[in-house]
């Protein structure tokens, strides 16, 4: 019996019960029911399983996230509740003890879920919880009911290959250079010290995408990321693989990182090695990886008790290298993560330095919104959180697929290193739709 199946024939069973209303309630006070299943030896399965799962339910939202280190994915349909202040939704989480899933898009707007149906999956062991509202239960079990009715279903990975009809950057490199000229120039003015800009570039193929299959390759091929999807509505889901942690806490300890400074990765060992010992001494890429540093410290300096930078090392991936410098603090009691999220997010990785200055200026120049890219997604509950910076991320919108990538541009950036870098950095992605 697959995993699917279990989970519908004992939440059926559950639901049917007539005391549902005291079952496994979160408190006797609260609105919620919580019906949780707990499998403590689920048998290994592909981690494309939860994506060709999801493609295959017709109850949205749907919300995929899988940290970098793979023993926490988290896999989510439907909405019960949805917050669009992160105080409220860090007031409920604490309130009844549970997780909330969703994230920031750059530019601030917030948007987090109770979901209907939450699966997770720690190692081998699996939770699931279905969340009820106590008032009009009958028709909540109906609801969950016909939820349920499709929730064995899995579908197959498409053996389709979408054909590229057009493609189109926002900017071009003419206007490129012109941003990073303006850029450098600010610099000089001293209006801040480091602005990320990006591009977005849109695909249109012959045939429509499904983001479900896209983000399973790239689970294989881009290794050591978080990966991510949320859909709101079928044929339109945000994706991406991400390198980089806003943050993971978990009770008072934090730990965050720098990650910028980018050296190419190819299939010559030798070369990508030489690029490594270059990246680890360039002086550019150094200064671009310390305003990051110095960007997190500054924000979080009066909510931690203590701070620490380590040493910079490289996180390697299938098409890049960077720099990447890890930090741990320790939070004073009562920072919350509403605290740590606006804070942290979003970092000099993605935005710049001054951080008003710098978005402002991203505004103005780039040309597109960015919304889920350099956003943020992950959850939150009392005990811990963690958060991925939505970087190597893709907009899909049925035949459509919007790429966005970015490069931090300090005084010393040359306009066609950094269109260099984007290119590599948009391969992320690109690499698996482009032969
Ligand atoms: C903004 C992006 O990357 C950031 C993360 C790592 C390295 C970066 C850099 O070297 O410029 C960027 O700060 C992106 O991938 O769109
Ligand atoms: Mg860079």
């Amino acid at each position: 019996m697959s995993i699917f199946t279990e989970l519908k024939q004992r939440f059926i069973t559950l639901l049917s019960q007539p005391n549902v209303r005291q079952f496994n309630c979160l408190s006797d006070h609260l609105d919620w029911i919580k019906i949780e299943i707990i499998v403590e030896q689920l048998e290994s399965v592909q981690d494309s399983l939860w994506l060709h799962w999801l493609k295959q339910q017709p109850t949205f939202p749907h919300f995929f996230w899988q940290n970098r280190s793979n023993n926490l994915l988290l896999a989510a349909i439907g909405a019960v509740k949805t917050f669009s202040h992160l105080e409220c939704a860090e007031q409920f989480s604490q309130q009844l003890g549970i997780k909330l899933v969703g994230g920031l898009k750059f530019e601030g707007e917030c948007q987090f879920i109770l979901p209907r149906l939450c699966i997770e999956k720690n190692l081998q062991k699996l939770t699931a919880c279905l969340y009820l509202n106590k008032q009009n239960l009958a028709e909540e079990i109906q609801t969950c009911l016909a939820l349920l009715a499709n929730i064995d279903k899995v579908a197959d990975e498409t053996t389709a290959k979408p054909q590229i009809i057009t493609t189109n950057a926002v900017n071009d490199f003419d206007v490129w250079q012109n941003n990073i000229q303006q850029a450098i120039d600010k610099i000089k003015q001293q209006e801040f010290r480091k602005v990320v800009l990006a591009n977005a570039t849109t695909f249109i193929f012959n045939q429509p995408l499904s983001a479900y299959d896209l983000l399973a390759i790239s689970q294989r091929k881009n290794l050591g990321c978080y990966h991510f999807l949320w859909s709101e509505q079928p044929s339109q889901a945000f994706i991406g693989s991400s390198p980089e942690r806003l943050y993971k806490r978990e009770a008072l300890q934090l730990r965050t990182e720098a990650l910028a400074g980018t050296a190419t990765v190819t299939s010559d060992v030798e070369q990508t090695d030489r690029n490594r010992l270059w990246l680890l001494s360039d002086q550019k890429n150094i200064y671009e990886n310390q305003l990051v540093v110095d960007d997190i410290c500054e924000h979080l300096e009066d909510c931690v008790t203590q701070i620490n930078v380590n040493s910079a090392e490289i996180k390697r991936l299938h098409n890049v290298q960077h720099l990447r410098r890890k930090i741990q603090a320790t939070l004073k009691d009562q920072v919350s993560d509403a605290d740590c999220l606006t804070r942290i997010q979003p970092t000099a990785a993605v935005a710049g330095l001054p951080r008003l200055p710098a978005t402002q200026f991203i505004a103005k120049q780039e040309g597109f919104e960015r919304g889920w890219y350099a956003g943020t997604f992950g959850y939150i509950s009392p005990q811990s959180a963690e958060f991925c910076v939505n970087l190597r991320s893709a907009k899909i919108q049925q035949n459509q697929i919007t790429l966005y990538a970015g490069a931090g541009i300090v005084e010393a950036s040359d306009p066609e290193t950094e269109w260099q870098e984007i290119e590599r950095k948009a391969l992320a992605m690109a690499g698996l739709f482009v032969a």
